[in-house]
């Protein structure tokens, strides 16, 4: 991920030809609000973890049209040959700064379908032009966040390593991988880049053409050995792994006398449970029980689910492909949807978008999310208007099937997620270092009930419509399908 300097045009034309049609109508100042939010956690899980704020700052406080921008967007043409911009709007682009406030959970909060993880409210055509981008870095950071979130949850406090840069979707993808795994939960990284860039912690091992390249394996070990006495984690299956481990441990005898200790081994391929059992008893007998088995190879939740259950002495966890790519669902669903414009008197008018999916109608007005706490677990969200306020009864009433509600009891505390990030276009948060979103999440998710967090068919948190909201959004609903009289 680099950093988004003067990246307008990373965006679909079609948002620049409603800002151009907002522009003609003089409609461009009305101000409006959009939610980001998805409709389903990824992986068929319970949760999803919120990431990418930082590198959605990143782009909002250097949205700007440049003059090269000016300039392509001049050579563009319509069906008639014609410049697709006028002239005037390419200077009114030129000229443009955000005004935008713009409202986020902060990174590592969790977060359900349908709430808005992002809210940007300001003048339509700004708005607008931010959905592609916004969308862009939060739907994939979010997506690796929880995937990270959900390997680490597995390993039992273990560390996991992310080893995925070598098959992560290119340069970008690899860093921003690297990054929304760190913040997941992930222990450390293999990508230098991403060390340097977001001062995350980096770690490495060796790989199977070091050994290669010696006539044998021991003498491949004696000389990481030699050079590198105190990062020594030798890959013991390139040939036979228990010979490989018989090698680590003749090396790592050798290294004690030279005063310095053996990390451990890494297991690549084989069964990786039994070769585990094996490798520690093989260690633990040598002398070496502090030494830690690193296992890699195609490593997911299931997999480290299915290992430990076999009793695997695994501690240490490399994870590549399937995290880094998001293996098993490589994009979040992420949506941006208009929810009010305001109207000349100031008051908003909430907007709703009807599906033949209740899931997929929108959830109208300027909206916040509330988080109800009790004895230290997380029992439920309100999703409400922030312009009407909450009913006093504290009640949620579910999106997709208005019989299920719930109600909060006077005790649980809450906290309202969306903090103000940007007032009038102006910075007004404290960028908040990655470590600080990454302990957010494990944090968090310690308060989540398990049965929210298993992998398989989790049960559903209960995320809801404060009722008043519910009751607009059925009153809408009716309006459109049935026309006003109803
Ligand atoms: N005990 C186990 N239980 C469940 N899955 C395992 C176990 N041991 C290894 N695996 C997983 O099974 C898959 C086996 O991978 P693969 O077919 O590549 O075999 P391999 O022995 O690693 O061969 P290769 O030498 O080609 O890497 C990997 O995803 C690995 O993580
Ligand atoms: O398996 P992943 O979760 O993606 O983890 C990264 C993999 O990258 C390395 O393999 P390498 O590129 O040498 O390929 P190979 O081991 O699959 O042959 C390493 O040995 C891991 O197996
Ligand atoms: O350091 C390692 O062991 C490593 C790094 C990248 C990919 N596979 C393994």
């Amino acid at each position: 991920m680099t950093t988004p300097t003067g990246l307008a045009l990373l965006t679909d034309l079609y948002q620049l030809t409603m800002a151009f049609g907002y522009w003609k109508l003089q409609r461009s100042e009305q101000h409006a609000v959009f939610h980001l939010f998805f409709r389903k956690p990824p992986f068929a899980g319970g949760y999803a973890i919120a990431a990418g704020l930082a590198p959605a700052i990143d782009f909002l406080q250097s949205f700007r049209f440049e003059s090269s921008d000016i300039d392509y967007l001049a050579t563009l043409t319509g069906n008639d040959d014609r410049p697709l911009f006028d002239a005037g709007f390419l200077e009114y682009l030129a000229e443009l700064r955000l005004t935008c406030d713009v409202d986020a959970m902060p990174e590592g909060t969790l977060a359900f379908a349908q709430e808005p993880l992002v809210r940007v409210r300001g003048p339509i055509l700004q708005c607008q032009l931010l959905e592609t981008a916004l969308l862009n870095i939060i739907n994939f950071q979010t997506l690796i966040a929880t995937k990270a979130s959900r390997i680490s949850g597995v390993t039992a406090g273990e560390p996991v390593l992310e080893f995925g840069l070598r098959r992560a979707q290119g340069v970008d993808g690899g860093l921003a991988a690297s990054r929304a795994a760190y913040l997941g939960g992930c222990a450390a990284t293999s990508n230098v880049l991403a060390g340097k860039q977001f001062g995350i912690p980096v770690k490495g091992t060796h790989a199977h053409s070091w050994v290669m390249s010696f006539d044998d394996e021991l003498e491949s070990f004696a000389g990481y050995a030699e050079a590198m006495p105190n990062n020594c984690v030798f890959l013991v299956d390139t040939y036979d792994t228990l010979d490989g481990v018989r090698h680590a441990v003749e090396i790592g005898k050798r290294l004690r006398e030279r005063g310095h200790e053996m990390v451990g081994i890494r297991l690549d391929s084989g069964d990786l449970a039994y070769l585990s059992i094996e490798a520690r008893k093989m260690l633990d007998a040598g002398g070496f029980p502090q030494a830690t088995i690193v296992a890699s190879n195609d490593l997911d939740e299931h997999i480290i689910e299915s290992l430990k259950g076999q009793g695997a002495k695994i501690a240490v966890w490399g994870v590549g492909t399937k995290l880094a790519t998001a293996y098993d669902q490589p994009a979040l669903g992420g949506v941006y949807k208009l929810g009010a414009m305001q109207q000349p008197d100031g008051s908003w008018q909430p907007k709703l978008k009807l599906s033949e999916q209740t899931a997929k109608t929108t959830i109208p007005g300027v909206l916040q999310v509330r988080r109800f706490e009790q004895q230290g677990t997380l029992v439920g969200d309100m999703i409400y208007d922030e312009t009407s306020g909450i009913d006093s009864r504290e009640s949620i009433v579910d999106v997709k099937d208005a019989n299920r509600r719930k109600h909060f009891p006077p005790e649980a505390t809450s906290t309202d997620l969306l903090v103000p990030v940007l007032r009038g276009g102006d910075l007004v948060s404290r960028p908040e270092s990655i470590h600080e979103s990454r302990s957010r999440a494990t944090t968090e998710l310690a308060r989540l009930h398990p049965s929210v967090r298993r992998l398989m068919n989790p049960h559903e948190y209960p995320v809801g419509l404060e009722i008043g909201l519910h009751e607009l959004r059925e009153q809408m609903i009716r309006d459109r399908r049935w026309g006003s009289a109803s």
